[in-house]
């Protein structure tokens, strides 16, 4: 198995090139590993070679080490399945071989594939070819001497700005840098790069193992302040994330100890971070949004996507805008329909804000941003819509006014065309009740802002055809969203499993607790910010209909606070009109208005469910654990329902969706970490103490009880009640 996914041939020039072959990405699988070894072992050995070239099949030098192997550590908690790659095979068979080495790159060099690169006494690149050492996004460092050798090819500043970033440069770049020694057309690659290693080998080019450079490390005292000030920025900008300080401390060892100390110190590293909950979350993050794109009888049947070349959006609004800004940036011609010129004239300058805004922040060039807007065309009937292949609804919250639409379009477009909408309610049977073409019919959900945020949520009713969900996945990812399929219900996946956030701070805040430690203990847990500054954010009125039909929907188990409603009483809107839980100011942060407590003891008042009327007294632990477990409650009648594929599923649109931070996994992984029984018992006795709001569903309860992760596939039992 491992020869045939590394071969190597001996050419009549004495040149051994060895090619990693693991499509899609050359990953460096266990058997790839145990390969090169074998090839660099007879390479060294045969007389007939003289130099070494290492390089990848299919245009990819290698993606990296291969994550799959992370997961199975995590999984069995066996970190002697990591074989020894770095000090073994890089260091010794590739650095210090007797016969020179040069790495061939094409396409893509990432983590472990660029450290191998590294390794090699010259790297010889294909223009536009990625170099990344990407392994702090997966919750890790380096792990194959990346941390020693980049540093010493680029300048410190440079590799640690690589790292910690985990962006990716061009070999354009690496050029300039010094890290590619030679870029030349893709058609010329092994020809040069087999020059290349035999010059080395006769003497005529210099033999450099990147481990023993010096040169451009600067000094000792240079260095100590390029990483003093690296880990202040980390400590401010990633504060949860231990691998970035891990990272610079590694770094720190080389250049104190030199190099081959540096790369013991890393090897030893690695092994404890990767068993870290921030690396199980961030690789169960990246299988995860991977899994999203195998949807069962969709993706596995044979169907084959059809072009979405033309869309028409009704509704310029903030939505409408937002999805016709992504569609017109990647290529989709849109017709823009709305009710009158005036706000037709409105839609079309929010849309050429939107595309010009982010010229100007440098997300697309002045000419493709025009070339984008030439793509838009306003509209006031139907007639445009003869020829397009899908439709996304995006007018109010209406059901009568979505049902007229949907019989409008039923008539007006091909009988191919896709009938989308845009609701974030309301049951799609019930829009699409009124037309023959339900078939046709789906959700095409975003998130505000739809040109920014990354989820599209796609919700499929049972009469959905595979062929119109097929399609919808498609575009969603020719404009670079990631679409996750779900089913129909109040809320859909995301907001339906989110419900209870607000309602939980809610519930907190008239039991007596501080609303802005709310926000400051559910901030310094990792989302972006608390729930009152999000509902700042929102606006109250977005608060007061969703809540309506949340109450509708699950009566059971809402909490109806009197706080919403009391500050749109006194004339506040949040960020809308400037008066929020938070006074705003432009330049500097939002901070607590003392204005709004008087209100909040009003809610408190009428609430009146303070036990004994005082204040209840709570850890920081308890309060987020009083706000995030109700979710996770949801999230477990969301599994139960089948709303979700799978659990990770919900996980990444929790990720993606409500910005629940990636490195704890998403909400479900997360919840699995913290454990099915805590979670449990925490909710039943709150619900003793507080009331059917933190009443345990059926499926935790189960779970917890017979110790069952919330992440297992359901039950038998459960799938036939699935909505997929
Ligand atoms: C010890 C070492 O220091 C540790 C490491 O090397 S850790 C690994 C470091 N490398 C990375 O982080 C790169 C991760 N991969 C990526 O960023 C992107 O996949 C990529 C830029 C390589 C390609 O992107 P793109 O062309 O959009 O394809 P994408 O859908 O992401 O990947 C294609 C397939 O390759 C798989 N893949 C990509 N990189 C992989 C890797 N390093 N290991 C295993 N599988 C990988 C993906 O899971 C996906 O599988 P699927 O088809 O079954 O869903």
């Amino acid at each position: 198995m491992s020869q045939s996914r590394v071969m190597m041939e001996v050419g009549n020039d004495g040149v051994a090139v060895i090619t990693i072959s693991n499509p899609p990405v050359n990953a460096l699988a266990i058997p790839i590993i145990d390969g090169l070894k074998e090839k660099f072992a007879e390479a060294t050995r045969r007389n007939d070679v003289k130099a070494i070239v290492l390089t990848g099949k299919g245009g990819r030098f290698s993606g990296g080490f291969d994550i799959n192997v992370f997961q199975k550590v995590h999984g069995t908690g066996d970190i002697s399945i990591m074989p020894d790659v770095s000090a073994e095979l890089v260091t010794n068979a590739v650095e210090d071989c007797k016969k020179p080495v040069v790495a061939a790159v094409e396409g893509l060099a990432l983590g472990g594939g660029l450290e191998f690169a590294l390794g090699c006494h010259a790297r010889i690149a294909a223009p536009r070819a990625q170099l990344g050492l990407p392994e702090l996004s997966l919750g890790v460092i380096p792990g194959f001497g990346g941390t020693q050798r980049l540093p010493r090819l680029v300048g410190l500043s440079k590799a640690i700005e690589m790292m910690l970033s985990s962006k990716p440069i061009m070999s354009e770049e690496g050029k300039k840098l010094g890290l590619i020694d030679a870029l030349v057309p893709s058609e010329d690659l092994l020809k040069v790069s087999r020059a290349w290693a035999l010059d080395i080998a006769e003497r005529h080019k210099p033999w450099l193992r990147s481990l023993h450079r010096t040169d451009k490390l600067g000094s000792l005292s240079e260095a100590r302040e390029v990483l003093r000030i690296a880990r202040q920025q980390a400590k401010k900008t990633t504060p949860n994330l231990p691998q970035h300080q891990i990272c610079l401390d590694v770094i720190e060892e080389g250049i104190i100890h030199g190099g081959y100390s540096g790369v013991l110190k890393e090897a030893k590293v690695f092994k404890e971070i990767v068993l870290s909950d921030t690396a199980r979350g961030l690789v169960h993050v990246f299988l995860s949004k991977r899994a999203t794109s195998k949807v069962p009888n969709v993706t596995d049947v044979g169907l084959k996507p059809r072009q979405v070349k033309k869309v028409a959006i009704i509704g310029g609004g903030l939505m409408g805008s937002g999805i016709a800004t992504a569609l017109i940036m990647n290529n989709i011609f849109v017709v823009l329909k709305e009710v009158n010129s005036e706000y037709l004239q409105k839609g079309i300058k929010t849309i050429e804000e939107n595309v010009r805004g982010l010229a100007a922040r440098g997300k697309l060039t002045k000419d493709r941003a025009e070339k984008a807007i030439s793509m838009l065309k306003g509209v006031l009937d139907y007639a445009e819509f003869k020829d397009v292949d899908m439709v996304i609804e995006a007018v109010i919250e209406n059901v009568s006014l979505k049902q007229n639409i949907f019989s409008e379009i039923e008539k007006a477009c091909p009988p191919h065309c896709i009938l989308a909408t845009n609701t974030s309610t309301i049951d799609l049977n019930l829009i699409g009740e009124k037309i023959k073409s339900e078939d046709r019919v789906i959700g095409a959900h975003f998130f505000s802002p739809a040109h920014l945020m990354p989820l599209l949520e796609i919700v499929r009713t049972k009469k959905t055809s595979p062929q119109t969900i097929l399609d919808l996945m498609t575009v969603g990812k020719v404009i670079k969203k990631v679409p996750v399929v779900v089913g129909n219900c109040t809320g859909f996946a995301v907001n339906r499993t989110f419900f209870p956030y607000a309602q939980g701070a809610h519930l907190l805040v008239n039991l007596g607790v501080d609303a802005f430690r709310i926000d400051r203990v559910i901030s310094n847990f990792g989302l972006p910010m608390g729930p009152f500054q999000l509902q700042d954010l929102a606006g109250y009125g977005v608060a007061m209909a969703v809540g309506k039909e949340y109450e509708k929907a699950f009566s059971d188990r809402v909490f109806k606070s009197p706080l919403v409603g009391l500050l749109d009483k006194n004339g506040r809107n949040g960020k809308n009109n400037g008066k929020g839980f938070y006074i705003y100011e432009k330049g500097s942060k939002p901070k607590p208005d003392p204005s709004v407590l008087p209100i909040i003891e009003e809610s408190r008042r009428l609430s009146n469910i303070m036990p004994a009327g005082k204040p209840i007294s709570v850890t920081d632990k308890e309060i987020l654990e009083m706000v995030l477990f109700p979710v996770v409650n949801e999230a477990c009648r969301v599994l139960n329902e089948g709303i979700v594929v799978r659990a990770s599923d919900l996980d990444i649109a929790s990720v993606l969706g409500m910005s629940f931070p990636s490195y704890r996994g998403g909400i479900v992984f997360w919840a699995d970490m913290v454990g099915a029984k805590h979670v449990y018992t925490s909710l039943k006795k709150w619900s003793e103490m507080y009331g059917v709001f933190y009443k345990a569903s059926t499926f935790l309860e189960e779970r917890a009880i017979k110790g069952i992760p919330l992440s297992a596939p359901a039950t038998a039992a459960a799938t036939s009640k699935s909505r997929m």
